[in-house]
């Protein structure tokens, strides 16, 4: 069931550690089928190297496990209720990623400040509220994904397809799940730039809206500044 979707799903997930997104068994990806509703995601716990297709698991958007002998990531319900909030996402990542985790444990949105952000991100990458007591003992990860859906209510989740959680780490998604390991890729050279770029310059501004928005239309398809 599902073998191209847990092929992408396995090698996405053994991309993390590729690119220095994540240390351990930290982090995790998972990939949405329209057709049946499933997701496959990442068996908890499990390190990257070990991993084999047979190890991911199955899962409906409640969040039953439909196939597999191991547990889902325990990140699974932070993902179901970004599938379930952001129409037209195939894939979500979540990640350690330092410079990105190092924005979201100072509780700062990440800026636009040049042309690499705004060729990804139509505007600031967003930093959740923190959460509050009642949601972290009742349900962490599923108010997580609450509390991500609440913070994109006047933003595009398609034009910025990342958010910083508050106290813990990013996530990232896509069309499919390498499109949402590229931009996790791009969002930790982001923060990692603005946060080097603010060491230099202290008074740093963002950068001019018109420039943000040239790039980032320019490189989504729209012509906004060449009369299409
Ligand atoms: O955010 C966290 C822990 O803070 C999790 O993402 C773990 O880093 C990975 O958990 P599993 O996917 O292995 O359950």
């Amino acid at each position: 069931m599902l073998k191209e979707l847990k092929e992408a799903v396995l090698e996405a997930n053994k991309a993390l550690p590729k690119y220095g997104l994540v240390t351990y068994t930290w982090g995790n990806v998972s990939g949405y089928d329209k057709d049946t509703g499933l997701v496959v995601i990442k068996p908890s716990g499990v390190e990257y190297d070990d991993m084999t297709i047979d190890d991911l698991v199955v899962v409906n958007l409640e969040g039953d496990i439909v196939e597999g002998s191991l547990k889902p990531s325990s990140d699974t319900p932070t993902h179901l209720v970004l599938y379930k909030h952001f129409p037209g996402i195939g894939g979500v990542v979540h990640t350690h990623s330092p410079w990105a985790t190092s924005w979201a444990q100072a509780g700062k949105d990440i800026p636009p400040l040049g042309t690499t952000h705004a060729d990804y991100f139509n505007g600031p990458i967003p930093c959740t509220r923190p959460m509050k007591k009642s949601e972290i003992l009742t349900n962490y990860e599923l108010e997580t994904g609450n509390v991500i859906v609440e913070t994109f209510k006047a933003k595009d989740p398609n034009e910025i397809p990342s958010v910083l959680v508050h106290s813990h780490a990013p996530f990232n998604w896509g069309k499919d799940p390498h499109e949402a390991v590229h931009n996790a890729v791009v969002l930790e050279e982001v923060a990692k730039m603005a946060l080097n770029a603010f060491l230099l310059n202290p008074d740093l501004s963002e950068m001019d809206s018109i420039l943000l928005e040239k790039h980032f239309y320019r490189k989504h398809g729209v012509n906004a500044y060449y009369g299409q």
